[in-house]
């Protein structure tokens, strides 16, 4: 696909952010609104589509990402379009992104009226959050063309989206997404098929966790974030989750899930079957030279300093590395 025209069905949180996205790397894109309704209210969903999408671009003018002057071409390249002119906008579609809510009725209805409107050969592609790709597969005709590309909020500014493949999906679909997704500089990743792909899944449990410990009083709704924020989530933005399990060590995990499964006699904690398997065989992560990834042929030394050094850097960036004390 050279470049390929795209369209959005929905015209809510993620439509609207995937429209800019695209517009923004110079794609004509047909917006539509995917709810029947009428004329004046249309018109006020794509007043209200185009301001969003202008204030995200002159919040990023104002930090010097770019200059004003591209942002009315950019917002000229999206052209909204109305539920009843859906057959019109999407006749020369070569890419549909389906983002109506999260409601198995509705993506059943639009993707049958995708069935109707597209070009046989037109690749869809669900930003579904949670559903897995075989759920949604069934209602689309030609299903070699369809998949699910779960783009995170913001999509303009989140550089991962979660591409999920079914069964009947063609090597071709597939690598025409990779390679478009990169080419406009996001970060795409392969799922195979299961509810809440891999990064709603890990969220759901984390989330609830921390409605949790609120509700049981465990500390405060305040600290609780400042524990996300300054502990939880920082280093994650230089180490994977599996990565970090081989850092800290996969002993360390299985003993205190073992603990808090026990303390809180709840399922939910007990390690998964590779955690245990992992541990009967030695693999505990980088102190025995393989864990979820292997070490063995690593220069320990340079990964850990580079990956040290990136942590070192985002914590200045934050402003959270303090010099040493000097004596008068
Ligand atoms: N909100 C989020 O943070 C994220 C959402 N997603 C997924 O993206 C998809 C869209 O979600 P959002 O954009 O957040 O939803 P939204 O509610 O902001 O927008 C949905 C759009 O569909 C329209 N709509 C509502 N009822 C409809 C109906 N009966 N028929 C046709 N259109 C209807 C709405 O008017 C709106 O234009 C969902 O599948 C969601 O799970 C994915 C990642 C993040
Ligand atoms: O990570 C995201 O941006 C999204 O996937 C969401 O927040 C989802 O709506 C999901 O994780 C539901 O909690």
């Amino acid at each position: 696909m050279e470049k390929p025209k795209i369209a959005i069905v929905g015209c809510g949180r993620m439509g609207i952010g995937i429209a800019q996205v695209f517009a923004y790397e110079g794609f004509m894109v047909n917006l539509i609104d995917a709810k029947e309704r009428s004329g004046e209210e249309a018109n006020e969903v794509f007043r209200q589509a185009g301001d969003q999408i202008a204030h995200h671009l002159f919040f990023l003018s104002n930090l010097n990402i770019l200059d004003k002057k591209m942002i009315a071409p950019i917002l000229q390249r999206i052209n909204f379009y109305p539920s009843i002119q859906m057959d019109s906008a999407l006749l020369e579609a070569d890419l549909v992104f389906e983002a109506v809510p999260e409601v198995g009725e509705i993506k059943k209805t639009i993707l049958d009226q995708l069935n109707r409107w597209t070009k046989e050969e037109t690749i869809i592609a669900s930003t579904t959050s949670t559903f897995s790709v075989n759920d949604l597969a069934g209602q689309v005709l030609h299903p070699e063309r369809f998949l699910c590309t779960h783009w995170l909020n913001p999509a303009y500014l989140m550089p991962l989206v979660e591409v999920s493949p079914g069964e009947h999906t063609s090597r071709n679909t597939l690598d025409q997404i990779f390679r478009l997704l990169e080419s406009i500089g996001k970060i795409p990743v392969k799922c195979n098929p299961s509810p809440g792909f891999i990064v709603p899944r890990i969220q759901a449990l984390a989330m609830n966790e921390a409605a949790r410990l609120a509700e049981e009083g465990v500390a405060s709704p305040e600290d609780i974030d400042k524990a996300s924020r300054f502990g939880f989530g920082l280093r994650f933005a230089v180490l994977g989750l599996l990565e970090f399990i081989d850092w800290g060590g996969g002993d360390i995990l299985y003993y205190a899930s073992n603990y808090l499964k026990d303390s809180f006699q709840e399922d939910r904690f007990s390690p998964p079957q590779v955690v245990v398997e992992h541990m009967e065989q030695g693999h505990i992560g980088i102190k025995s030279g393989k864990g979820f990834f292997d070490y063995s042929q690593r220069d320990m030394a340079r990964y850990q300093q580079e990956t040290i050094a990136k942590f070192v850097d985002l914590l200045n960036h934050l402003g959270l590395i303090r010099p040493p004390h000097q004596e008068a």
